[in-house]
């Protein structure tokens, strides 16, 4: 039944709404290759070319043959999908594959990667906070057994007379002669102290315009105010620092620095000092910032990133949910920066465009071997997406890695090209960012615009949805805006995309260039 001969609407009634508003109210009837289809007025199916692939999710495109004949013979042999708490060795096969890319990827990487499997991005991304979390408080424990293990240590020794006590600034002057009192004394205080610090959450650290996720916890780490603050009070808080700047980040570090109070004697006399306590979760990075119009993170960034985690102990995230699985034209977009990380996230294409499916790694010296049973999800590692992921691991590494080679020659072609138009309209595109098959293109700041529709489109964060509209109904090529800089639009088809898909492409992005550049409202308006 198609949507339109539904009478009662308990789903979309607002997206659908705005959707039509916008001009992308298409109800898409099939999905092949590089292209979406929807049948027309007169009957007639319509290709469209797919820029958007599921924001990033189809780097062998829609349908894929070799995937879909490969799920049929997977089900027709009925397969276990769902055979919870038993041996489901398909998972370390996935988990064995995505080492040895890794180990390829990474050449001096020292130590393997644990997995562990979800159902969505953000999903991969909290279990990354989790883990996280338990390293955070493996640490404190050490570090509070140390503090107590010196308060026990000083106690007996002012007991025995072999330490004295000086006036400090944790002990009233006036408080009490005895030694021995004093000593307590100071230690409630020292632990009313503590337990102020210990009762605090972690705080961690992504970059601007991250984004990481819309979970309770993951949205904590995307930057987009109107769609992070309405939670803030449900999870740890992000503090965001711009890539570039490494001075900021470790300024940012500094502020957020705690320590806990240590009782130790110093040749003789009882002595408060400060111990560092790990305040930072982790530090999530996406190698590509795809809310940031595809801007990778530099080389600099990378070494300045890589730096403090190695100061403050706490693990690098490599956010790889939207740049990785080949899209830039390697499997990991962090092994073009050398941005070497703790954890990763994957997940998108791992799904090979039919099933759900992500995986968190972390690195097997720091993994807690725990975390396995605490945290669980029903239809992770199922047996249908882990059969799948195989054989899209198998398919990006065949022939010596052609996927990725695909990727990176047709990026250079598609950037080269938005370039060119770039160079040519130079008062409507400010800039052309990405790597590979991830790609953006921002256009110049159109909130002053001479054209009221325009004007007025780029002032509500509409101008980029109403451009793409354009684009569908005139061009037939599906683009969506980069995140919350909505005067911009994405780039990242399949490795199915044609020199003639780029052609078009140029003639209709010159077109909405045209258009901006001579204000010509009427041209946009449906
Ligand atoms: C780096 C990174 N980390 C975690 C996630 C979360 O993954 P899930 O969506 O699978 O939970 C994503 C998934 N990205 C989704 C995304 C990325 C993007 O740039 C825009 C939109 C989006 C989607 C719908 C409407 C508006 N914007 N969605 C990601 O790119």
């Amino acid at each position: 039944m198609s949507s339109s001969a539904v009478e009662e609407v308990f789903a979309d009634k607002l997206l659908n709404d705005w959707l039509s508003g916008v001009g992308l109210g298409i109800e898409y009837t099939r999905a092949e290759g590089n292209e979406l289809y929807f049948v027309d007025e007169s009957g007639r199916e319509v290709a469209v070319v797919d820029y958007v692939c599921g924001f990033g999710s189809l780097i062998f495109g829609h349908h894929d043959r070799e995937i879909v004949e490969h799920v049929k013979s997977v089900l027709d042999s009925q397969i276990p999908v769902l055979a919870q708490l038993s041996r489901q060795p398909r998972s370390n096969e996935v988990a064995v594959a995505l080492n040895a890319i890794m180990r390829r990827e990474i050449p001096d990487a020292e130590h393997g990667y644990s997995a562990v499997f979800a159902n969505s991005g953000a999903e991969a991304v909290e279990i990354c906070m989790k883990h996280a979390e338990l390293e955070r408080q493996a640490r404190i424990s050490t570090l509070v057994d140390e503090l107590k293990a010196h308060v026990q240590e000083v106690r007996e020794a002012v007991r025995s007379g072999r330490a004295t006590l000086s006036e400090n600034r944790y002990v009233q002057a006036d408080g009490p002669a005895d030694d021995g009192d004093a000593f307590e004394s100071l230690i409630a205080e020292v632990e009313r102290r503590n337990s102020a610090v210990l009762s605090r959450g972690p705080v961690n650290l992504a970059l601007e315009h991250a984004f990481h996720g819309k979970l309770v916890a993951s949205i904590q780490l995307t930057q987009n105010p109107q769609w992070r603050t309405p939670f803030t009070s449900l999870a740890a808080s992000t503090r965001f620092v711009r890539a570039d700047q490494p001075e900021e980040i470790k300024a940012a570090v500094e502020d957020l620095r705690e320590s806990l109070l240590d009782v130790v004697l110093d040749d003789g006399a009882v002595t408060v000092v400060e111990r560092d306590f790990p305040a930072i979760g982790a530090f999530f990075v996406e190698p590509v910032q795809g809310a940031n119009g595809m801007r990778p993170v530099t080389a600099a960034a990378a070494r300045a990133i890589r730096e403090v985690c190695d100061e403050v102990g706490c693990p690098l995230v490599i956010d790889e949910i939207h740049s990785g699985m080949g899209r830039t034209g390697a499997f990991l977009a962090s092994s073009h920066m050398g941005l070497r990380g703790d954890y990763y996230t994957i997940a998108k294409s791992l799904g090979g465009g039919i099933a759900k499916n992500s995986v968190a790694l972390v690195r097997q010296d720091r993994f807690r071997p725990e975390f396995e049973v605490i945290h669980t999800s029903t239809f992770a590692k199922d047996g249908f997406s882990a059969a799948i992921a195989v054989k899209v691991l198998e398919m990006l590494e065949a022939d010596d890695g052609r996927v990725y080679t695909t990727a990176a020659d047709l990026g250079e072609r598609l950037l080269a090209m938005l370039n060119s138009v770039k160079a040519d309209f130079p008062e409507v595109v400010s800039a052309v960012n990405g790597i590979g098959l991830m790609i953006g293109l921002e256009f110049t700041d159109q909130t002053s615009a001479s054209a009221e529709f325009i004007r007025d489109k780029a002032r509500s964060g509409m101008l980029g949805y109403v451009l793409a509209g354009y684009l569908l109904r005139e061009h037939r090529i599906r683009v969506l805006p980069v995140g919350p800089a909505a005067n911009s639009v994405r780039f990242e088809p399949s490795i199915l995309l044609t020199d003639a898909d780029i052609a078009r492409t140029e003639s209709a992005i010159r077109d909405v260039c045209r258009i901006l550049r001579d204000q010509d409202e009427k041209s946009l308006v449906q």
